[in-house]
This record gives C-alpha cells, sequence and structure tokens, in this order.
C-alpha cells in the first residue's frame, strides 16, 4: 500500500494542496482528474520527488519522512519527457539508464524498441523526433527499471494507435504484477481503458470517485 497523508504543497503563495490524503493498493491503476490547474501534474511531480512537499507517507507499511527514500522504487514520465536533443536515441537510453542504475538490460530495451517501432530511428538525433517518438524513447527507458510505482502525466495522448496497445499491455503487465500507476488525462478513452480507480481533486483536495 501507498499512503500519502496531511499533504500540503504552495507555489511560492499559490496553494495547491492543503492538507490533502491519498491511498492506492498494489495492483490500482489511479486516474487523477480535474480542470485544468487543479494540481494533478504538481501531485504527480511531488509524487516523483521534484518538488519537496510537506506530507505523511507510507510504503508497504513503512513510514517515510521523503519521497527520496523511496525514489528508486518510483519511475516517472513527464508530459514533456527530458531528452537531449544533440544525442541520438541510442545515446539518450544510454544516458538515462546510466541515471536510473539499470543495467543489462539492452536486449529487453530493444525488444520494446522494436515493439513500440522505434527500432530504426535510434541513430538519429532526437532534436528530429516527434513528440509520440520521444514519450515512447522515455517510457521504453521507464518500462525496463525495477519500480513499484509508475507516475504518467498525460499518457497515450501523443502515441499512435498500435503504439497505445502496447504501452496498455504493458501497464496492464505491470499492474498484474502487482505495480501502482497513477496518471493524468484528460481523455475519456484513456480513462477509461486504463483506470481501476478515480481520484478527483477538488479545492485543495483529492477525493476519491469509485
Ligand atoms: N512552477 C510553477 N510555479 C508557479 N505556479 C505553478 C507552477 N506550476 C504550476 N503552477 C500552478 O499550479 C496550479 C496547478 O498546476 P498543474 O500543472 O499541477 O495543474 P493540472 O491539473 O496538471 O492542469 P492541466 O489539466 O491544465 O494540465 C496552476 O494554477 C498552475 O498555474
Amino acid at each position: 500500500m501507498f499512503e500519502i497523508n496531511n499533504l500540503s504543497f504552495s507555489y511560492e503563495d499559490k496553494n495547491i494542496f492543503e492538507k490533502a490524503n491519498f491511498s492506492v493498493e498494489k495492483g490500482e491503476r489511479i486516474c487523477l482528474l480535474g480542470e485544468n490547474g487543479a494540481g494533478k501534474t504538481t501531485f504527480l511531480r511531488i509524487l516523483s520527488g521534484s518538488l519537496n512537499a510537506e506530507m505523511e507517507i507510507r510504503f508497504n507499511n513503512n513510514r517515510y519522512n521523503s519521497i527520496r527514500e523511496i525514489i528508486d522504487k518510483i519511475g516517472y514520465v513527464p508530459d514533456k519527457p527530458h531528452l537531449y536533443d544533440f544525442l541520438t536515441g541510442k545515446e539518450n537510453i544510454e544516458f538515462l539508464l546510466n541515471i536510473f542504475n539499470v543495467n543489462n538490460k539492452w536486449e529487453e530495451i530493444q525488444e520494446l524498441c522494436r515493439k513500440f517501432n522505434l527500432h530504426n530511428d535510434l541513430d538519429d538525433l532526437v532534436k528530429n523526433y516527434s513528440l509520440g517518438m520521444k514519450h515512447k524513447l522515455y517510457l521504453i527507458c521507464i518500462l525496463v527499471r525495477d519500480i513499484d510505482i509508475l507516475l504518467l502525466d498525460e499518457p497515450l495522448s501523443s502515441l499512435d494507435i498500435d503504439s497505445q496497445k502496447i504501452a496498455l499491455e504493458k501497464f496492464k503487465l505491470f499492474t498484474d504484477k502487482g505495480g501502482i500507476i497513477i496518471f493524468s488525462t484528460h481523455i475519456e478513452s484513456i480513462e477509461q481503458n486504463i483506470a481501476s480507480t478515480k481520484y478527483k481533486i477538488v479545492n485543495k483536495k483529492l477525493y476519491k470517485l469509485n
């Protein structure tokens, strides 16, 4: 179980969360809903450790003071993946795997690149990639990590239909093995295809909808 209690966060004087609570069981796929500006990306960035917030964290029956303490169990695919334009796809993969401390996964990476139809683009500079190609490259690097929690900001929205199906299969496989997915979307079909549970952000709090 992954539980966040009494979450409070502000950007300077703009209060985004005030004593908000959230909890998710193993194997759940949580869709975060809320109006533009409600705080979905902010919540994902807090859970990814990119933003510091005041909160109580419980994970697998242990208490933690900071997300940093469980950071190697969390993977985050932002809506605009951070890649180096003047490195090739392959060089970006090598760079990310090095940061994530992932070894001996090159065969799995190549297999995923083939599935996502990226295998012929790996020697091209990322500056020539489309947004969907960048998303897929980053997602592949996260999928080979040994993580328990997968955070996805607007997943699938830039992916072509075949790639969406592959990604969906991978997401379901991940949660079938007990992984947790927390994602945001405004697209109803994506919400319906992925979500097992929904949370809505309203007035600085998180409410479970089902
Ligand atoms: N770096 C920042 N500095 C100051 N305010 C910010 C920053 N990033 C986001 N905000 C503000 O925080 C609020 C929540 O933004 P956030 O991007 O989390 O919303 P969201 O629910 O993901 O929105 P959307 O559906 O439009 O993607 C917004 O009012 C936004 O203007």
